[in-house]
């Protein structure tokens, strides 16, 4: 594939992408050419792509969401891709990477975004200047959380255990255990969560029929937690901003706490609910521009 336009690969904390503008709908990838680009032996490697685009460019998108973005007058929308070519609604660590490239390549006014996606419309603050490559910190507002309030899955890692897990919906599906509410069993719950095969998607019953994203949360100290994922349509993945989002949701109702400090395994972001909203605040950074053959 030809992108005729700064291609680049940038991560927030370790959920790494491809990520390029396409103003006039010229480079809407095949499913085969995102899982191409996104090879890490065959390709440049990612965990998914963010073209960058204008709402009408968008497809595979709820005609109530794509009216909202017309009226919200976006000028770009995040079309983002999984890994193996699949669409998902929305991506949280994929929204702050769009807004550092968006600024960086002088595609959008320093200060706040408002930035399209299949979920709607979410607003990105830098935290500080933006000032070329190199790590930034943005907050993205991500809007209205909807969740379940029993656990009414059940989940079967590779190993054999089974947890119990709870719907939420951040635009795109999470079902999220939480191994442990009560601190002193940490040491415990962070064992299991350490030992967890990921390597294989997690079984869910029942699934939900456009797949799943799958949490798993250990807390350590009131307000600090620990969470692993399973992407639907990536893997294990060092980083999920929609996960980090719903497992914080979840442990609010489960121990009434707002805020919480969540360590993944590509580093450490911040999480505040309350009963409308969800806001995530994490780094973003771009590592290399590239060139396609
Ligand atoms: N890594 C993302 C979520 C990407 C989409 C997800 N795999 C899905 O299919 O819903 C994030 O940071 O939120």
């Amino acid at each position: 594939m030809t992108i005729a336009s700064t291609v680049m690969k940038g991560h927030g904390t370790g959920n790494d992408f491809i990520v390029y503008a396409d103003p006039n709908g010229e480079y809407n990838p095949t499913v085969e050419e995102v899982q191409q680009l996104c090879d890490r032996h065959f390709g440049i490697g990612a965990d998914g792509v963010l073209r960058l685009t204008r709402p009408e460019y968008v497809d595979h998108i709820d005609k109530n969401i794509a009216q909202a973005l017309q009226d919200a007058q976006v000028q770009w929308v995040m079309d983002y891709r999984n890994a193996d070519g699949s669409i998902a609604q929305m991506c949280g660590n994929g929204t702050r990477v769009s807004a550092l490239f968006l600024h960086t390549q002088g595609l959008s006014p320093q200060g706040p975004i408002a930035l399209g996606t299949r979920a709607g419309v979410k607003v990105l603050t830098p935290r500080g200047a933006v000032s070329g490559l190199g790590e930034h910190v943005y907050t993205v507002a991500m809007g209205q959380w909807h969740a379940s309030s029993a656990a009414e899955h059940q989940i079967s890692v590779h190993q054999g255990s089974v947890f119990d897990g709870r719907y939420v919906d951040m635009g795109n599906p999470h079902i999220v255990t939480v191994l442990n509410t009560d601190t002193n069993q940490w040491q415990r719950a962070e064992q299991t969560l350490r030992e967890l095969d990921l390597s294989v998607a997690p079984q869910v019953t029942p699934g939900l029929e456009e797949g799943q994203n799958v949490e798993f949360v250990a807390v350590e100290a009131p307000g600090l937690a620990s969470m692993r994922v399973h992407e639907r349509g990536v893997g294990e993945t060092l980083s999920c901003g929609t996960g980090l989002c719903a497992s914080a949701i979840t442990l609010r109702a489960q121990t009434g706490i707002d805020s919480w400090k969540i360590r993944i395994l590509g580093g450490t972001v911040q999480v505040d609910v309350d009963e409308h909203n969800v806001s995530l605040t994490g780094d973003a950074q771009l590592v290399a521009s590239v060139t396609l053959l």
